[in-house]
């Protein structure tokens, strides 16, 4: 996407201005003192890069004796400090936040439109250079916490005072974005789904995208999350404070998605301890990492349930409401000058979800840009709203101060009949519902689009493509600086394999697990019990157990396999797109923390097996079949892994895994032993075949002809090769085919 700076200069005739200053909105009413203040402040200068980096090192030097204040936020390095404490950081920081916001609302937006910027909320008066501190009464206890199960200040259980969450500034950024729009192909056919949406949002505000089912409000999220992903050609310009997308944008992007993405067998502690160790950056210790998840888990008001497993469709976990505010906090934890949220509210009962959109405005006080869907807000929801845009049907029907919203709708000749929520009446209009509203008679699908056209578009957008009130350095600092990881390989390696032990523990040492594996091999032991190689059929007989076993471990871990990267593609798309950790560090921690576990149940099996059916009983002759039937675990998994990754589809990847898994067991050498030469080269890709040898080979010397025609009298080397070349082969291809897979974010 280009620039917003590069985009054409609309049309600016004549009779489009004057038809539009003929209809404009209700005159701006006169500024506030404050108002007035920082017009003339942003009148004579702009926020200087140098500004807010003396404000940052300031602030961190008084929260963080021992922290470096390099890389201020506004300087275009480190922007992710935390702080816990100092009421004078947080005023320097609302006044910062909301002095920016004023000075671009100012250029940016009609005289008229001063939001609720903090500024208001808190009673602060701004001024340009400083600020008075509000009224401590102002707020109510319960908006002040707005997740405390007592709305007190006190944590019961502690005895001791609630934290309340401080933040360093971070980066103000400026979101706007014009002319956007959205198309993909269904069937062959071009189909809009987008169709010229503009608006923007500045630091400080809550802007709530609103609109039908299907309207494209998570499309428009994702597209300006710079989180696009599939098919759709996008259009127009998205830019944040004047410049386009880049990557290094997303350690400053919060995105919450409306499918609650979160590992199941983890408690809500774990999960924010593992999402701050991987994104928070590396200048923070490990144990200001931890201390700043106790803050999160404090300030969402989760430490009741911080030990409890997150849960889903099979356990029983936190609630919803829980899960959502989990879900927030992985994203808040990083501190993001950007949060984005799709329908963080849905599924909540109405004070739950007034409790999380009052945590958004705290956020918003502390200089964010927040962004969020919603789908259909009680009326004291809409009202914490700063900003609102209104989609029908891919179309955007408003977009202003929410406070205008009905005011708008009124002058354009609808109204509703009966007292109404007005995000009920907005929703009833954009879906064209008219029950109980009055709506002009010429009302159809383009008279709201056309309406907002005619009447505010034009001034809307021209306002867009006035250049932001901030320095260059500012704009630069999101550009320029780089793509940064907020952990070294290894780190993001080690903390990745400890979360995947810890999530898929439950799962290998289940004792429906342990049951199965115990219950096949005493059945094996007692089918085979002391089984005989000193006659023909007791040799043939034995050979059977071996090939079984070679087969049953190479089936299990196929099918294992194949699940893990299908199931785990919302979690890896999620991850990467916030660049939390190399694809690289995943795919090894991902496939190296099963083994201890997957090698766990084969020993207890063979230790069965092996003795009850008589095989040679000793040492080298165990360990090596024990070796032997680990490489083809190994291998198989491998298969499993390649499949899945290439696919990742589960239904597909089962089906193409049973037609090759049957394939190998079949050229495995057990069934047939003739097979003719134009398809005899498929046993060399089959890891049963591999296995079934060097388990014959491992028990007899020579292997008899009856059991392999001609098997050549070798140590094995040749199997244990191709087995270890199948082991990097296939997860080599199931990275490659990771590799290529799309993720929002790249
Ligand atoms: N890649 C795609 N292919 C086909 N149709 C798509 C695609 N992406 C979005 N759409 C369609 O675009 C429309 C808008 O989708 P979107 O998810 O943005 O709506 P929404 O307003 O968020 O809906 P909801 O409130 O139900 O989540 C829907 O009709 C959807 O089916």
């Amino acid at each position: 996407m280009e620039s917003i700076m590069e985009k054409p200069m609309m049309d600016t005739g004549g009779g489009m201005i004057e038809r539009t200053k003929s209809d404009q909105l209700a005159p701006p009413p006169p500024p506030s003192s404050a108002q007035s203040l920082s017009r003339t402040a942003s009148a004579e200068t702009v926020l200087s890069t140098a500004d807010v980096t003396t404000t940052t090192s300031l602030s961190r030097k008084s929260s963080f004796g021992k922290r470096s204040a390099s890389g201020g936020a506004g300087a275009g390095g480190n922007s992710h400090g935390y702080s816990s404490s100092n009421n004078n950081n947080s005023h320097i920081r609302k006044s910062r936040s909301a002095q920016l916001k004023l000075e671009m609302e100012d250029l940016v937006s009609s005289g008229a439109a001063l939001s609720r910027a903090s500024s208001a909320s808190l009673g602060f008066s701004f001024t340009f250079t400083g600020f008075t501190p509000p009224p401590q009464d102002t707020m109510s206890s319960a908006e002040l916490h707005p997740f405390s199960d007592d709305d007190n200040t006190m944590d019961i259980e502690a005895g001791t005072p609630r934290k309340k969450l401080m933040t360093e500034p971070t980066l103000p950024i400026y979101l706007k974005f014009a002319e956007v729009k959205y198309k993909v192909a269904v069937k062959g056919t071009p189909r809009e789904i987008l169709s010229g949406i503009s608006g923007s949002a500045a630091p400080g505000e809550v802007l709530a995208l609103m609109g039908p089912s299907g309207s494209g409000k998570t499309t428009l999220l994702s597209i300006l999350g710079g989180r696009v992903a599939g098919p759709g050609d996008v259009e127009g310009c998205v830019s944040y404070n004047d410049e386009p997308y880049c990557k290094s944008l997303n350690r400053r992007i919060g995105f919450v998605t409306q499918d609650d993405v979160l590992f199941t067998h983890l408690t809500v502690k774990e999960t924010l301890t593992y999402a701050a160790l991987l994104r928070l950056p590396r200048t923070m210790t490990r144990q200001e990492k931890e201390e700043r998840t106790i803050d999160i888990i404090y300030e969402l008001g989760l430490e009741r349930c911080q030990d409890t497993m997150i849960g889903g469709s099979f356990v029983r976990g936190v609630s919803g409401g829980e899960r959502k505010r989990v879900c927030i906090g992985n994203e808040i934890i990083i501190n993001p000058s950007l949060l984005f949220l799709d329908e963080p509210t849905s599924g909540l009962d109405s004070t739950t979800a007034l409790r999380i959109i009052q945590l958004l405005h705290d956020i918003a006080e502390d200089g964010k840009t927040v962004i969020t869907t919603i789908h259909q807000p009680s009326s004291r929801l809409f009202h914490k709203f700063d900003k609102l845009i209104l989609l029908g049907r891919g179309s955007l029907l408003y977009f202003g101060k929410a406070s205008e919203a009905m005011p708008y709708f009124q002058s354009i000749g609808c109204t509703p009949l009966i007292a109404m929520n007005p995000a009920e009446f907005l929703l009833d209009l954009a879906n064209g519902n008219t029950t109980d509203v009055s709506v002009p008679s010429e009302l159809d699908d383009k008279y709201l689009v056309d309406a907002y056209e005619n009447r505010v578009a034009y001034k809307a957008k021209k306002q867009l493509l006035d250049p932001l009130p901030i320095s260059d350095d500012m704009k630069t600092t999101i550009t320029s600086s780089k793509r940064e990881w907020g952990t070294s390989w290894w780190q993001q390696y080690s903390i990745l394999f400890c979360r995947g032990i810890k999530e898929r523990r439950h799962d290998y040492l289940s004792w429906m697990r342990i049951t199965q594996v115990i219950a096949t091999s005493v059945i094996l032991g007692l089918l085979w019990w002391h089984s005989d190689p000193s006659t023909p059929k007791g040799l043939q007989d034995q050979a059977g157990l071996l090939f079984f076993i070679a087969v049953f471990w190479g089936f299990f871990p196929v099918f294992t396999a194949i699940f893990t990267f299908p199931q785990e593609r919302a979690m890896l798309n999620k991850e990467r797109a916030a660049d939390m950790y190399k694809l690289s560090a995943y795919f090894l921690a991902r496939t190296t923390s099963d083994l201890p576990l997957d090698l766990f149940l084969p020993v207890i099996f063979m230790v069965i097996v092996y003795f009850m059916a008589g095989l040679k009983a000793t040492a080298a002759h165990f360990f090596l079949s024990m070796l032997t039937v680990f490489l083809s675990i190994i291998a198989a998994q491998g298969l499993g892994l390649a499949i899945g990754a290439s696919l990742l589809d589960i239904k597909k990847a089962t089906t193409l895994a049973s037609v090759t898994v049957m394939t190998f067991m079949l050229a495995g050498g057990f069934f047939v032993k003739r097979v003719p030469p134009f398809i005899s080269w498929l046993r060399y890709l089959s890891f049963n075949y591999h296995t079934y040898r060097l388990l014959l080979k491992v028990q007899y010397h020579p292997v008899p002809d009856i059991l392999i025609n001609a098997i050549p009298l070798d140590n094995g080397v040749t199997e244990v090769v191709a087995l270890v070349a199948m082991i990097i082969g296939y997860r080599v291809l199931a990275y490659m085919s990771l590799r290529r897979t799309k993720t929002s974010a790249s």
